[in-house]
């Protein structure tokens, strides 16, 4: 059993203008009880065009949800247009920032030396990288799943000290699993979760893998989250599509609630 409190981290992708973004966190305020806040922390995850007015109403009403960005730049500054730097998010009270999602290595080219670099740029400027992981189907039917998602790990995490890692998140998301409806299996997810943990241990020390939270993202819902969650390496889930669903996302918060 985990002592690690778990994350529910929303994933909003590009979706949501900053106006329907206050309604959204609104409804996840209201649905949401001090009881459940102190059983899970809840974040959200929306594009940089509404993290000012997140921030705003987060703040305004001092709502327990955090909040983070999607990406960042590996530079702190300068002549990159179209880029958002760490320093920038950290002004706006992010609390997390996503790193190397699937979505971004694939249509953006990102490898693991811009993931590494980014992870750097995160940890200058105080924000807790959620660095996501995991395999394609070509590499799942090969097997060579877990190979995969340590490699991407190891790459992320050069440079990367002790008591830095101890406070980063790790999201394992299956690429076949994200926006599909085809879920990892709970034990598929606790399979490399679990040499996620061992991994960071073999990098770092036992101290550092009992810290970090891993999460599993990929088609997560209601009906499938409480026995994601039932595994000893998970520690949360990393949403994507039902996470703009105020009433689902809400109900996947409460997953003690659920039936597994
Ligand atoms: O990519 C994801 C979260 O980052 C998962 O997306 P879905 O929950 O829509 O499958």
């Amino acid at each position: 059993m985990t002592t690690r409190k778990p994350l529910i981290a929303g994933n909003w992708k590009m979706n949501l203008n900053h106006l329907e973004a206050i309604a959204l966190v609104q409804k996840l305020a209201f649905g949401l009880s001090d009881k459940d806040f102190d059983k899970v922390e809840v974040a959200v995850l929306p594009p940089f065009t509404d993290l000012r007015s997140v921030q705003t109403l987060v703040d305004g009403d001092k709502l327990r949800i955090v909040y983070g960005a999607q990406d960042l730049s590996e530079h702190d500054a300068g002549a990159y247009t179209g880029e958002v730097s760490g320093a920038m998010l950290a002004k706006l009270g992010c609390t997390y920032v996503t790193i190397g999602h699937s979505e971004r290595r694939q249509y953006h080219g990102e490898d693991d030396d811009v993931v590494n670099a980014k992870v750097q740029a995160a940890y200058r400027h105080s924000l807790t990288p959620i660095l996501c992981v995991g395999e394609g189907l070509p590499v799942r039917q090969e097997g060579g799943h877990i190979a995969h998602s340590l490699g991407q790990l190891d790459g992320a995490l050069r440079k990367i000290t002790a008591e830095q890692a101890k406070s980063i998140v790790v999201a394992y998301e299956p690429v076949w699993a994200i926006g599909t409806g085809e879920v990892a299996t709970p034990e598929d997810a606790q399979e490399v979760c679990g040499a996620l943990r061992v991994r960071l241990a073999e990098l770092y020390d036992s101290e550092v893998a009992s810290a970090v939270r891993i999460l599993y993202g990929g088609s997560v819902k209601s009906g499938n989250i409480a026995g994601i969650m039932a595994q000893p390496d998970v520690d949360g889930a990393l949403v994507g599509g039902a996470s703009i669903d105020a009433g689902e996302y809400t109900k996947i918060c409460r997953f003690s609630d659920m039936p597994g």
